[in-house]
């Protein structure tokens, strides 16, 4: 099978640099394209030298449409408005499209699911291994413990990420309710306490942001029970692993039937 021609969308960010730099280091992918906003100042710049490697002639540029006529899928960790944009022309070229953007509302998701009887999606807001199996362990950890047990969860990451909670913290409160057997709504969930915040929700689920440095990403649930605690937890130490994760995902999608899939599905660990 001729290697999978792959989109970096974001190409000139933390995660789209990265994620050159793997593509360039991994079997299996070539760089088909470096997509990055209208007006940017890095437009016409090289993928490569952004990435500090060698320049590889992908020109950073707004144009999907264009560059997405030879391509296979595109990695897009952007920002929610610029995901949203590319899902019609990720579904209209049939490519893969791989979504690692987080902060997306109630409606951005629905958009990217009514596309998906057509096109192959692989969402998830975090692409590590460590962190879907953490979500399972959650999951199972909340069904056995009851409603004396607060769930809290607390995420720290580096002074320039700009949504919270994050996508990862989210997305391990969604497995705590799914083992809870509750929704995570505004009823069972605390977010951004301040103030005479009166006592806790029985039952809620309570996250909290810490954000500084350079800190790739540290997650924890901690379950707070009569006289004992119990904390689950995750480090980051490089954003190489969510770009691995990435290309994981991608390379997994190619030649799937259409559906929205998440890593769990990429890494076999959708059944625990
Ligand atoms: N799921 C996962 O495993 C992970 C998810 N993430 C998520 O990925 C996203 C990006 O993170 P990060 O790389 O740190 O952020 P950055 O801000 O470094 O990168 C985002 C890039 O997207 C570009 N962009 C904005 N609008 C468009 C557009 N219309 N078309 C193409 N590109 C556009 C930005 O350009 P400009 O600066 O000019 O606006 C910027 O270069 C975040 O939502 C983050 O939470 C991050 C790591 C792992
Ligand atoms: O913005 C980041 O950096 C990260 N974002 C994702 C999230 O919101 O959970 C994943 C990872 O933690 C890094």
């Amino acid at each position: 099978m001729s290697d999978m021609r792959l989109i970096v969308a974001g190409a000139g960010g933390r995660m789209g640099r990265t994620l050159t730099r793997v593509i360039a280091e991994s079997k299996g992918a070539v760089l088909a394209g470096a997509l990055e906003a209208p007006g940017s100042e890095l437009l016409g710049k090289d993928a490569g030298v952004l990435a500090g490697l060698p320049a590889n002639g992908i020109k950073l540029s707004a144009d999907l449409w264009a560059m997405s006529k030879e391509a296979d899928g595109i990695l897009d960790f952007t920002v929610p408005a610029a995901t949203i944009a590319n899902v019609a022309i990720a579904a209209e070229r049939g490519l893969v499209h791989v979504i690692g953007t987080t902060g997306l509302s109630g409606s951005d998701n629905a958009v990217i699911k009514s596309v998906t009887n057509r096109a192959v999606v692989v969402q998830s807001g975090n692409m590590s291994l460590g962190v879907n199996l953490l979500a399972a362990v959650v999951k199972r950890v909340a069904k056995a413990l009851d409603e004396s047990f607060d769930i809290e969860i607390v995420e720290s990451h580096h002074r320039m990420k700009v949504d919270a909670p994050s996508g990862t913290a989210l997305m391990l409160g969604e497995a705590a309710a799914a083992g809870r057997g509750i929704p995570l709504d505004a009823a069972h969930s605390e977010r951004g306490r301040d103030g005479i915040t009166g006592a806790r929700k029985p039952g809620a689920i309570g996250f909290a942001s810490l954000r500084g440095g350079t800190v790739a990403g540290e997650h924890s649930v901690t379950f707070l029970g009569p006289f004992e605690r119990l904390t689950l937890s995750h480090l980051a130490e490089d954003r190489m692993l969510f770009a691995h994760g990435a290309l994981k995902a991608a390379l997994w999608a190619h030649g799937k039937k259409p559906g929205h899939y998440s890593m769990a599905d990429v890494l076999g660990l959708a059944d625990i």
